[in-house]
């Protein structure tokens, strides 16, 4: 089978903890397991283990200049994120960078002071940040004693929390989380100041000693989602969503305050949220007849899609489209920037030509159309999927399956979409063809919020939709429900 992986980038500009719970490894090990390739500005030693800090050696700034220019010169740099800075030059060293190189969706995570004690940002470092880095941000993402000194005030109550956001907001940076894990209560509180919305996130206490490398957890999985093209609110739930998880399977390493356990994120949606084939989670299938003929329209639906967390876009433009070759090609194109832009992969409905015009990643095809051998020996770089509707057509393309990234095996159940639709396979139908498949099998026809849980049930690894899509008016909720197994 052919494989293309996508993988968004993400920096880190923070301190190096060699005893691994904390600091940019902490940020690494976070962005691996979002699966988003993460790089770093190493902004500064510490000598470090799970007691605490034991020396600090801060980068010359010529050095994190260095660092910033050859990321840049290479990397496609989606999201990034600041940790330990240590004092005001280094501070200034960072945001002179984030101006020079137009750093984008910028997550502060304002750290002042390791658990042990150890400060690992200096007095001048604190007004730095506060004048030279908030303004350049998307995102802060204080503790209470970080925000305290942000703020300029104490905070002992939820009510104070509110009150110490809205002081930072006013520093410059749009969007603020006060996380509240130091207040004596059995709930945890994280307080979240959004452009034009606020909110609480709640998760439990956790009793145990080994919460080392927390703040910088959180932040990375944020920035690692914005990385994934994520709207900012999607990505604090599930930044905060993964926090809870992993801190109840802290790590006991070491003898003192021991890590998080990264790597365990067991959560059944997770594969739904990757990239690469293995992973194909919902497939949006889409033409302009399907959006009254407007490509503008369409374009507007794939990019909302994309944003909430399709990964797979399909232009199906058949012959009743009104537009001509030349329109095809512009809108095909212009739909493959915004798949890219977003980590989806775009793939064209029959359509070789158009396909290798708009340098698609893929191209489906139905049992009549281009022929797979063809494909391969023409584009031997496309992605190719290829539709099954009976087990018969299933045991016929047997000897193409070494070519394909997927089949589509549908419809499963009655659609008014497709007009010469074969007649519906049926969840049976459906088992039986995954019970034999080598490559995953992709459900479509009849698929919707509340059917695609039974075709995923039947084995399915992935939906492909089009009115469930066209009809949506939470594509958020959609492409939830349409990756949700029972
Ligand atoms: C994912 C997926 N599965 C099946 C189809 C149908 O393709 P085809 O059989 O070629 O029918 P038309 O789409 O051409 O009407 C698909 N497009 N995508
Ligand atoms: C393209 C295609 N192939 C098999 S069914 C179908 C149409 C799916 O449309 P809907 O998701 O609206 O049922
Ligand atoms: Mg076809």
């Amino acid at each position: 089978m052919q494989k293309k992986v996508m993988y968004p980038t993400a920096l880190t500009i923070a301190g190096s903890d060699c005893g691994g719970g904390a600091g940019l490894q902490a940020d690494i090990k976070t962005m691996q397991a979002f699966e988003v390739y993460s790089t770093s500005v190493i902004v500064g030693l510490t000598a470090q283990n799970t007691y605490g800090v034991q020396d600090v050696m801060p980068t010359p700034v010529e050095m994190i200049n260095a660092q910033f220019d050859s990321l840049y010169a290479d990397f496609d740099i989606k999201a990034a994120k600041t940790g330990a800075l240590f004092d005001a030059d280094r501070v200034q060293a960072v945001a002179e960078n984030v101006v020079k190189y137009g750093v984008k969706n910028l997550v502060v995570d304002p750290v002042m002071v390791a658990k042990g004690g150890a400060q690992l940002l200096d007095d001048n470092g604190v007004l730095a940040v506060k004048k030279d880095l908030l303004p350049k941000a998307l995102l802060v993402t204080p503790n209470l004693p970080e925000a305290k000194l942000l703020a300029g005030m104490t905070i002992e109550s939820k009510e104070d929390m509110k009150t110490a956001g809205l002081i930072i907001q006013e520093s410059g940076v749009p969007n603020v989380i006060v996380k509240g894990g130091h207040l004596e209560m059995e709930t945890v509180y994280d307080y979240v100041l959004l452009e034009d919305e606020e909110f609480f996130m709640t998760g439990p206490k956790v009793h145990n000693e080994n919460k080392h490398g927390t703040g910088d957890t959180l932040s990375s999985a944020i920035t690692s989602g914005l990385a994934k093209g994520l709207f900012l609110k999607q990505a604090i739930v599930e930044g905060h969503a993964y926090m809870n998880r992993i801190i109840n399977h802290s790590l006991f390493v070491g003898h003192g305050h021991g890590p998080l356990n990264h790597g365990n994120w067991a959560d059944p949606n997770k594969v739904r949220t990757g990239f690469g084939l293995e992973v194909l989670g919902p497939q949006l299938v889409i033409e302009t007849e399907n959006i009254s003929g407007s490509p503008r329209a369409l374009a507007n639906l794939v990019k909302s899609a994309c944003r909430s967390g399709v990964k797979v876009v399909q232009l199906r433009e058949k012959d009743e489209t009104k537009l001509n070759w030349e329109d095809k090609v512009v809108l095909a194109k212009a739909l493959k920037q915004i798949c890219s832009d977003n980590h989806s992969l775009f793939f064209i409905d029959d359509d070789l030509d158009l396909a290798i015009l708009s340098h698609a990643d893929g191209i489906h095809v139905g049992q009549s159309d281009t022929s797979v051998e063809h494909i391969v020996q023409q584009a031997p770089n496309l992605l190719i999927g290829l539709s099954i509707s009976t087990m018969e057509e299933f045991k016929k393309s047997e000897h193409l399956f070494q070519h394909l990234a997927y089949i589509g095996v549908g419809p499963v159940f009655a659609t008014q979409t497709k007009k010469d639709a074969k007649l519906p396979i049926g969840l049976d139908g459906l088992k039986a063809i995954k019970a034999k498949s080598p490559v995953p099998v992709i459900g479509i026809g009849g698929v919707s919020e509340e059917t695609a849980s039974r075709i995923l049930d039947a084995g399915a690894d992935g939906v492909a939709a089009i009115s469930a899509f066209t009809k949506s008016n939470n594509l958020y909720k959609t492409v939830f429900e349409l990756s949700k197994k029972e």
